[in-house]
């Protein structure tokens, strides 16, 4: 795991451990978050984001470890005494109150009086632009203005830390990205630290300052969004991105960082520049993601794997082509439209793929 030290951490989780009975939700996990950063969780299904989120919240207690918000240690410390209100993808907003109402609630839990406690909710609603809708009732409100009352009542208490649950996702693709920009730009311009749980891997790259990837509770990777996309640590993180090749085989040469690699799809080139320290013979993991990958017609002498065309995915400007090896492995390569009517490309054709060595990231966890 990379630790990344940051002296002015707010929170701090060392060692946390939850249990569910005999369950494990979360093993052991520790990491800080900085100041005003935007910390993004990511993990398949299960594996312990909203747990870890809830023990922020003081939702969960943690069975082991401890808990640390801005130099205070809060294992124990009940949620409504703690600054992490949180935003979940329900809302959870009070549908007999107005929205104004809505705003000014954890106020008056707070004892703030009446004039300050108008003012202040005012204020954040007018910062959300949905001033004009205070007086309404949340039914009668679209999706994404509910979104924007519920963000109100969370920041209305002006709190270091706000917790999000997946927020985003019961909007539509369109208020998505919309509401994405507002979160983005909200969280700058107010310097919270904002954590944030989601499942859509185009919400956390696009606004988090660094992912955490989890899987069955536990910590696969912590980086910035560069860092992972372009150095997976392990297979499960690189699977989990979907974005690249995965390749295993034994180092058979190795002069410096220009390795060569045997796989059952031959031997390859590999630049290894930041990989760990390896023998002749060692198993070696390397990805080469799916858009330096290059194809050509197959037949003849070509160099590279030669595989089948067994379907293809639009993603906008570009195709995400599948294949199979003659042994079996599924492989993808991302291109331009142009460049793939250039190959003779229909289901069952076969192709050959070849890479450069420099493309080649070596997978350090494997
Ligand atoms: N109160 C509970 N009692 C028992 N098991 C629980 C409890 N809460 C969560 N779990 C289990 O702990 C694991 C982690 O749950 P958690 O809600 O943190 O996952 P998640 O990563 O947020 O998943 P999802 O993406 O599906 O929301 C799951 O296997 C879940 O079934």
């Amino acid at each position: 795991m990379t630790m990344h030290m940051n002296t002015d951490a707010i929170v701090k989780l060392d060692g946390v451990v939850k249990q569910f009975g005999t369950f494990t939700a979360v093993e052991r996990v520790d990491f800080e978050i900085g100041r005003g950063e935007f910390l993004a969780i990511m993990g398949s299904s299960g594996c312990g984001k909203t747990t870890t989120l809830r023990m922020l919240a003081g939702l969960d207690d943690p069975t082991e470890g401890d808990i640390w918000l801005d130099g205070e240690r809060v294992n124990g410390k009940a949620t409504w005494d703690r600054d992490t209100p949180m935003v979940w993808q329900s809302l959870a907003l009070f549908p007999f109150l107005t929205v104004q109402e809505n705003v000014e609630f954890s106020l008056k839990m707070r004892g703030v009086g009446k004039t300050e406690r108008i003012a202040r909710a005012r204020n954040w609603l007018d910062k959300m632009q949905i001033l004009e809708f205070a007086d309404r009732n949340i039914s009668q409100l679209s999706g994404g203005q509910r979104q924007r009352v519920a963000l109100a009542r969370a920041l209305v208490t002006e709190p270091k830390i706000l917790l999000l649950d997946e927020p985003l996702s019961a909007l539509d693709a369109h208020l998505k990205v919309r509401m994405q920009a507002v979160l983005s730009s909200l969280q700058k311009d107010l310097g919270i630290t904002f954590v944030y749980v989601t499942h859509s891997m185009s919400e956390a790259f696009s606004m988090a300052d660094r992912v955490v990837i989890m899987s069955r509770g536990k910590i696969e990777q912590i980086g910035s969004p560069q860092e992972i996309y372009h150095a997976p640590r392990n297979r499960f993180v690189a699977e989990f991105l979907g974005s690249s090749n995965i390749f295993t085989g034994r180092l058979v040469e190795k002069s410096g960082d220009d390795w060569l690699v045997e796989t059952v799809h031959g031997r390859f080139a590999v630049t290894a520049s930041n990989a760990p320290a390896k023998s002749l013979g060692d198993a070696v993991t390397f990805t080469v993601s799916a858009e330096n990958m290059h194809i050509s017609p197959g037949g003849g002498d070509t160099p590279g794997i030669r595989a089948k065309v067994v379907g293809e995915e639009f993603v906008g400007a570009t195709a995400i082509v599948f294949l199979e090896t003659e042994t079996g492995e599924e492989l993808k390569v991302q291109k331009s439209h142009v460049e793939l009517t250039s190959v003779n490309l229909h289901p069952g054709s076969t192709l050959n793929l070849h890479w450069e060595s420099h493309s080649c990231h070596v997978l350090p966890g494997e």
